[in-house]
């Protein structure tokens, strides 16, 4: 676990982001349930409120729409005074409102994988993440690699390629309690 920057509040809500099965939902489902706070998944969020799944809103709005959706809807959350614990989808942090949020506000967990570890888990994804679709698996780390900038414009990072997610969990909560 690397320390990026100093983080003042133990109130804040806690967001995780990184790229596309990452963990990201998955840990922070875990998290969430091991500090007994509520957890809000933004893709699932999104799908409760608009009643569709997020690779039709990719497929009949646009990619654009969805990512308003998930602009506005995280947006609102943030300024929301419970704090909470929230996954965000891989490409909602490369809008800059939603970094200036989620730095604002929250406390922000990188979940880093390494290119390696994530080719494994292509076959858990293809299928439900509509950016992975029609790409060759250059096009694809061409992706991972121009994100990881951004991603890196948080408080923690914490790599899942060597952890199972309940151990990433546990190394996050610990960290937490010793900020
Ligand atoms: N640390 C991990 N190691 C191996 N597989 C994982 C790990 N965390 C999540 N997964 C698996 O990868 C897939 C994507 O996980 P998910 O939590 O949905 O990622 P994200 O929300 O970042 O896209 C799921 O099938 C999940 O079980
Ligand atoms: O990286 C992206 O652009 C996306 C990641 C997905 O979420 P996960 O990171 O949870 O897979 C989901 O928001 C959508 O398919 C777009
Ligand atoms: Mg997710």
């Amino acid at each position: 676990m690397t320390e990026n920057i100093d983080i003042s509040s133990h109130d804040k809500h806690i967001v995780f982001i990184g790229f596309m099965g990452a963990g990201k939902t998955t840990i922070g489902q875990l998290v969430a349930k091991k500090l007994h706070r509520d957890f809000i998944d933004i893709d699932h969020e999104i799908e409760r409120i608009h009643q569709m799944p997020v690779s039709a809103i990719f497929q009949e709005l646009g990619e654009a729409s969805f990512r308003k959706m998930e602009r506005e809807l995280i947006v609102a959350l943030c300024s929301e005074t419970r704090s909470k614990i929230l996954s965000l989808g891989g490409g909602a942090y490369m809008q800059e409102e939603v970094r200036k949020a989620c730095l604002a506000n929250c406390i922000v967990f990188f979940i880093d994988v390494s290119w390696d570890s994530w080719k494994e888990r292509i076959p858990l994804l293809i299928d439900t993440r509509p950016i992975l679709q029609n790409k060759t698996l250059d096009q694809i780390e061409e992706l991972f690699l121009s994100r990881q900038s951004t991603y890196a414009m948080s408080h923690y990072t914490i790599s899942s390629s060597d952890m199972d997610a309940e151990t990433a969990a546990n190394q996050i909560v610990e960290s937490l309690k010793q900020a």
